[in-house]
């Protein structure tokens, strides 16, 4: 490429001198590190073992030092090549000569003048470089803002260590960048999109990071990238009080997790929590559970009889609602109120507690507690008093003694009757105060021996054990039939040990309240990809596991392919479990080319409901295009066809999507029969092939360079439920996407006008 830009040579330069620090501060570091490692060598040898706390703290802190240059160098390495992807020119007001910024994934000051050499994309005035126009502009800085013009703004294409090109965005050269980047082939793209990112996305990086966020957002249009880059920006203005693994990202599957920690360690945070939901019920609740798949409910839902989708949807819809978490906790109302034994703990006949007061303290005065919690504060307690009353007790055994000797001296006249009762009550007073004196602390643990003791996954079998119990919890009645599919599908997945994601928000609930949670486990931000997927329920019981409301849930309900379950409105989630949420938008799709994102616009339009049309960014590409088969043969013909064409066209990875799991393995057998290789893919399989072969259900979050959708006897249906799957099937390919089925119409592409 030749560059013919007026500035070329200055940025040549500037970009050698950058590359020559970068190389001579690696050097000078490398040294440092082997000075570092021998003084830790040293302080090793020089450990004594009786007084070692000081070669111990030498040790420690150059452990630490050795920690900080190797981040520190690891990231320059990564950056060594190519060290920086923009440029702004600030001129701050009542100044004269503008400010250059030279913006990259991390800072670089020179060590004699602390002038910065790159600053880091994430710093406050890089924030000029994606959000600013040319002109009047300001950014903040703390808590100081700073106003002036911003006079340049400038892209670098660099290439093996060398200046490419240069561009200078004003109000028509615009994502010259973007457009190049979005051509890549999938394997390149999630990492490099830091020099792209578009002001919308650079809003929701930037949002308030106190306040807890709900992004919606279309397909493609970036959500799982800009949460990752948000995590990014959190970590680089908390990182000193904050430890990564406070922080959470929740996927939808194993899969997805894999496929996005490929791009953490590049944004500095691959050592945040990753987990999925499941995963982290299963950690919190200390105990692995059978889990029935969600995809198993899903697939009731596109293929059962009405019956079984209306009995699923209820339960799905009913477990995941705010009226459920309300039986919960009535029901462990109930469990608060007798969890204690109902008597008070006495030693002998001596009341050393009453019952109202163990209440009291239960109830109300540890009410701050989770149950266990509380429970062990009064075995504390009653130890306690346990020591101090039982010399009370001795002394009011002889007080009572002396009381009734008395009445006894007075009352009984008969010298011989007289001195019987004496002996009598002597004989007594000896034999108590032993029994007394013989009793240990173990008297509590015997008292609490009858305190609650199931355990958390008890007390919810136990939740549906009782109808009439459950009817009482009930703040809002269900119909018969409603309490009929609870209790039949409780009692069938209680005989098979077997829970359903739907019961986890529960268990976390019960799990808080009766046992806690272990600290390790409470996270500090909570990032929810594909949010639409979560229920009401489960964002609460997780804001209540985690010990967080700092939350922020991506989503798109037009992908919401589990919406019986999931959210269908936000503004459900908003008032209800985050109130206080930012609500941001994301309308452009990034990821596909108009053709495919106009047809799958299209698609969903066929629908009774009302979903938010993705605004493509300009790229186009070939229009998908529908291939009839009917026998195997014609399937293997056309898809060795398509999928040669892919693979000499570059694009490096192709999925092949059916509806249903069924058709998946039907596809297998005809890759099989072509000879090419091919991955069938399961829930929790990480891609290892070039060519997957993927049901809808589990593509959703995933993207790749072409797609073909391939149908056999099944067909998508114009339900709000297949639109969905149909939508989320289109919306996987980047450049290009195609059809195979006997007939046109099993991709309801007849019924789209032209
Ligand atoms: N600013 C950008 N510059 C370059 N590429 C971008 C930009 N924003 C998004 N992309 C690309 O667009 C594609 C879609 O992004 P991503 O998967 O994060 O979207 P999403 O909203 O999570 O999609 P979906 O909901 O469909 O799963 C990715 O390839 C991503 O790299």
């Amino acid at each position: 490429m030749v560059c013919n830009h007026p500035d070329f040579q200055i940025e040549h330069d500037y970009l050698m001198y950058t590359k020559d620090y970068i190389k001579s501060i690696l050097e000078i570091s490398e040294k440092e590190q082997e000075n570092y490692e021998d003084s830790m060598k040293e302080a090793f040898i020089n450990l004594d073992y009786l007084d070692s706390s000081l070669s111990y703290i030498n040790i420690l802190t150059n452990a630490r030092l050795l920690d900080m240059l190797k981040n520190d160098l690891a990231s320059l390495i990564k950056v060594k090549d190519k060290p920086y992807f923009g440029r702004v020119d600030f001129l701050k007001d009542h100044t004269h000569t503008p400010a250059t910024y030279y913006i990259g994934k991390v800072s670089l000051y020179r060590k004699d003048t602390q002038e910065p050499i790159i600053v880091d994309w994430r710093s406050p005035v890089s924030n000029l470089y994606y959000d600013g126009r040319l002109g009047d502009v300001s950014y903040q800085s703390g808590e100081t803002t700073y106003h002036g013009k911003l006079t340049k703004k400038r892209q670098y294409m660099i290439e093996s260590g060398e200046l490419a090109d240069i561009r200078d965005i004003d109000m028509t050269t615009r994502d010259e960048l973007l457009q190049k980047s979005l051509q890549e082939t999938s394997d390149k793209r999630l990492n490099e999109i830091v020099a792209t990112i578009q002001a919308e996305q650079n809003e929701v990086i930037r949002a308030d990071l106190t306040k807890p966020m709900i992004v919606q957002g279309v397909a493609g249009s970036g959500k799982t990238t800009i949460a990752l880059h948000r995590l990014s920006y959190f970590i680089y203005h908390y990182q000193d009080q904050i430890k990564p693994e406070q922080m959470m990202i929740l996927a939808p599957n194993r899969m997805f997790i894999d496929y996005i920690s490929e791009s953490l360690p590049e944004l500095g945070v691959d050592r945040i929590t990753q987990a999925t939901f499941a995963v982290y019920a299963e950690q919190v609740l200390g105990k692995s559970l059978k889990i029935y798949p969600a995809v198993k409910e899903l697939e009731t839902m596109i293929n059962g009889t009405k019956v079984d989708k209306e009995k699923q949807a209820f339960i799905a819809g009913f477990k995941g609602s705010v009226a459920f978490e309300k039986v919960v906790l009535n029901y462990l109302t109930e469990v608060r109120n007798h969890y204690l034994p109902d008597r008070p703990f006495k030693l002998e006949q001596f009341k050393i507690m009453s019952e109202k007061r163990l209440k009291q303290l239960f109830i109300k005065e540890y009410r701050y507690l989770p149950f266990e919690k509380r429970k062990e504060k009064i075995v504390q307690l009653l130890k306690k008093s346990f020591r101090t009353k039982k010399d009370e007790v001795l002394k009011h055994i002889e007080e009572q003694f002396e009381a009734q000797y008395d009445k006894i001296a007075h009352r009984v006249k008969d010298p011989l009757l007289r001195k019987e009762t004496v002996s009598d009550l002597l004989d007594n007073k000896a034999f108590l105060r032993e029994r007394v004196k013989k009793l240990t602390v173990s008297e509590v643990t015997k008292f609490m021996k009858e305190a609650e003791k199931r355990s958390v996954v008890q007390h919810y079998d136990a939740l549906f054990s009782d109808r009439v119990r459950f009817i009482s919890y009930l703040e809002t009645p269900l119909t018969p039939q409603q309490l009929d599919w609870l209790f039949e599908e409780a009692e069938s997945m209680r005989k098979k040990k077997t829970y359903s994601l739907d019961d986890l928000p529960a268990l976390l609930v019960l799990k808080a309240k009766i046992d806690g949670i272990d600290p390790d486990l409470k996270m500090k931000y909570v990032v929810i990809d594909e949010g639409q997927d979560y229920s009401v329920f489960q964002i609460r019981a997780l804001i209540r596991a985690t010990g967080t409301k700092l939350f922020n849930v991506l989503g798109d309900v037009t992908q919401g392919i589990y919406s019986y379950r999931g959210i269908s409105d936000w503004d459900q989630l908003m008032n209800q479990a985050l109130p206080s949420a930012q609500d941001l938008y994301l309308k452009k799709s990034y990821r596909t080319t108009i053709e495919i994102m106009n047809l799958a616009s299209a698609i969903v339009s066929l629908g009774d409901k009302v979903y938010p049309v993705a605004e493509p960014v300009v790229r186009h590409g070939d229009a998908p295009a529908f291939y009839q088969a009917n026998e195997t043969k014609d399937y293997q013909l056309v898809l060795k066809e398509l999928i040669e064409g892919y693979l000499n066209k570059g694009h490096a990875r192709i999925a092949l999507i059916s509806k249903t799991t069924a058709g998946t393995k039907n596809i297998k057998t005809i890759l099989n029969g072509l000879a090419m290789e091919s991955q069938l893919l399961g829930e929790t399989d990480k891609i290892e092939a070039d060519i997957v072969i993927v049901p809808v259900h589990s593509a959703k979050g995933l993207e790749f360079d072409a797609a073909i959708l391939v149908q056999f006897d099944e067909q998508y249906e114009a339900t709000d439920q297949d639109l969905k799957l149909l939508y989320v099937a289109i919306t996987r390919a980047m450049h290009k996407l195609d059809f195979v089925a006997p007939e046109r119409s099993m991709f309801l592409l007849d019924a789209i006008q032209r």
